[in-house]
């Protein structure tokens, strides 16, 4: 069976790959703002460590210059060596931190102004202690005094005070450098959310519909090969009913040809075995009679057995005419002839056909098997049925027919036209084997008489009934016929002369004993004459046989009739 839908359009193909590019796009574009924004994380956090490194360095200068100024007060007030050193020491620190500063400043002008004002404050201020210390070292009243007067606190509080300025833009420039990176991170992360959430919806839809297609695909690959499988089988179908076709046309040809019934019968059940080996049974054919119906052919393994001769009332097929199916012990009532189910769960089956033709019944075709027939096997035995009944009735016309044309009507006795055709065929046989071949001529004697008193009907009635004194005397071999008329002829194949002889005064007294009963009256008996010739060599032929016997006849006509006259013997000594 071929796919009985067609392919479904489907509509969300087209955007396929305009949504695959899309999604790509979007996720090539995070990935690139991605990668921006990391570098711009790299370069805010740079920036932030150089707001932290100017906070330090600011740190630093003016820790390092009161470092300065405590260790130089320290050293004036206590005179103490290692104090001096730390001061001296200590100043190159605040030197290098204001240096620093100033450098780290270099991006920011306004910034890096006040660095460099810081370090000259700075430098003032160590230039101031310096003096300080020095004076100490010379005056160490007039250094107090000139420490009291100086303008040293005015110097320290206007460092500090640029510092903390300084100190302050750092911290409003980091502040403004974390609020930037932060709406850039949520600019980011919103673009990244965005994209990728895009992305994957678009992903997911191009999935879903690639799924259908799959599984669509799947479904038309599936009823694909289901539809082949199902070609297959109907191929094989149609060719085994090709197959089953031809065998039906050939067998109905041959059954044509068959001679008898017999030859119909061992055909039919050669057909069925061969076109269903499954099936096993017989075929019956009912006798002339109609009283009994008898196997005549069988084929396959009967499964059901069936007796070997019915009677049709035993049948439900042909008491119905009509097919009969049982399987177990379930459904129709089962024919008398078959064997007895097992039981209700019984699998064998047994199908009885009748084989009829003009609502006459002439046998039956008994079929059995394990399991139900097929409908096609069913079809199948149907029309053999069919067929094989039809050519038994022709059988049967034809057989009428033959013995019709070869049979006379009247007495039952071979006619003329048979005993040419057949002499001719036993002479020869018994001539080759060498055996003997008689022949007997008989002729009612005054035949004409006894018509001509009791009328042609009662003629009829005494030649019928010659025919069948004939007819119980002679053997099966033997050839029985009316030649023509009250004459009679009968072949006797491997008789010799002297066993003809006994046998024809048999034949004579027969019929001389016998009386015929016609419209309740009894006539005869009536007497007979007969010429009997026998073969003596291989060179005579069935005229030269049937001529001896004739005046053999003749012979035994002249002499006075009821008697029995040997043709051989009367020419040996004629
Ligand atoms: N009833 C009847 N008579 C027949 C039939 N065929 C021939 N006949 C008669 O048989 C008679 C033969 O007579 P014939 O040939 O003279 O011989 P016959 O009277 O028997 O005399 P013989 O043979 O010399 O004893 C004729 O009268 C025919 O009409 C037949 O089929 N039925």
């Amino acid at each position: 069976m071929l796919p009985s839908q067609p392919t479904r359009p489907q509509p969300y193909r087209a955007y396929r790959l305009p949504a695959f590019l899309l999604s790509a796009m979007l996720l090539a574009a995070v990935g690139v703002a991605t990668v921006w924004g990391l570098r711009e994380f790299a370069s805010s956090s740079q920036w932030v460590e150089h707001s932290y490194q100017v906070l330090g360095e600011i740190e630093a200068t003016v820790a390092a210059t009161r470092t300065v100024e405590s260790s130089a007060r320290g050293y004036r007030l206590t005179d103490r060596s290692t104090l001096h050193a730390e001061y001296l020491t200590s100043i190159p620190g605040a030197l290098s931190s204001a240096g620093r500063l100033v450098a780290l400043t270099a991006d920011n002008p306004p910034q890096n102004h006040l660095a460099r004002d810081l370090e000259r404050k700075v430098r003032a201020r160590l230039t101031e202690i310096d003096r300080l210390v020095e004076l100490h070292s010379r005056d160490p009243a007039q250094a107090r005094i000139d420490a009291q007067t100086s303008k040293g606190y005015e110097q320290m509080r206007e460092l500090t005070a640029l510092a903390q300025v300084m100190r302050e833009r750092e911290r409003a420039l980091l502040a403004a450098r974390h609020a930037r990176s932060e709406h850039r991170a949520s600019l980011l992360t919103a673009l990244v959310v965005l994209g990728i959430g895009l992305a994957m919806v678009l992903l997911a839809l191009l999935m879903y519909s690639l799924w259908r297609e799959n599984r669509r695909s799947r479904e038309l690959e599936r009823e694909t090969r289901q539809a082949l499988i199902d070609l297959e089988a109907s191929a094989s179908e149609r060719h085994l009913l090709t197959e089953r076709h031809r065998s039906l046309s050939h067998y109905a040809g041959l059954l044509q040809s068959c001679q008898n019934l017999q030859e119909a019968m061992d055909m039919t059940a050669h057909l069925i075995a061969d076109l269903i080996p499954s099936i096993g049974g017989r075929c019956y054919i009912l006798r002339a009679s109609q009283n009994l119906a008898e196997t005549a052919a069988r084929f396959g393994e009967e499964k059901i057995v069936s007796a070997d001769l019915l009677h049709p009332n035993d049948c439900w097929a042909l008491r119905r005419g009509q097919l009969q199916q049982v399987q177990g012990d379930r459904g129709a009532v089962r024919c008398n002839h078959l064997e007895p189910a097992r039981g209700g769960d019984d699998p064998r089956w047994n199908l009885c056909v009748p084989l009829m033709a003009q609502n006459t019944s002439l046998g039956l075709l008994c079929l059995s098997g394990e399991q139900p027939p097929q409908d096609a096997d069913l079809l199948l035995i149907q029309s053999i049925a069919e067929q094989l009944s039809q050519a038994i009735v022709n059988l049967q016309l034809r057989e009428t027919l033959r013995v019709q044309s070869l049979r006379d009507p009247l007495t039952g006795l071979f006619n003329r036209r048979y005993l040419e055709e057949n002499l001719q065929r036993e002479l020869l046989r018994c001539q080759r084997r060498k055996l003997p071949l008689s022949v007997l001529m008989l002729d009612i004697d005054h035949f004409k008489r006894f018509n001509d008193t009791h009328g042609h009907a009662a003629g009829d009635a005494l030649l019928a009934r010659v025919g069948q004194v004939l007819h119980d005397l002679v053997r099966n071999e033997d050839i029985a016929c009316r030649y023509g008329g009250e004459e009679f002829t009968i072949v006797l194949p491997e008789t010799d002369a002297a066993t003809a002889l006994k046998r024809a005064e048999q034949i004579r007294a027969a019929i001389g004993s016998t009386t015929i009963l016609h419209l309740r009256q009894t006539f005869g008996p009536a007497t007979c004459s007969i010429g009997l010739a026998t073969s003596q060599d291989d060179r005579e032929t069935p005229q030269q046989l049937l001529q001896i016997a004739d005046a053999a006849l003749y012979r035994a006509k002249g002499e006075g009739r009821d008697r029995v006259v040997d043709g051989n013997r009367a020419l040996a000594t004629a």
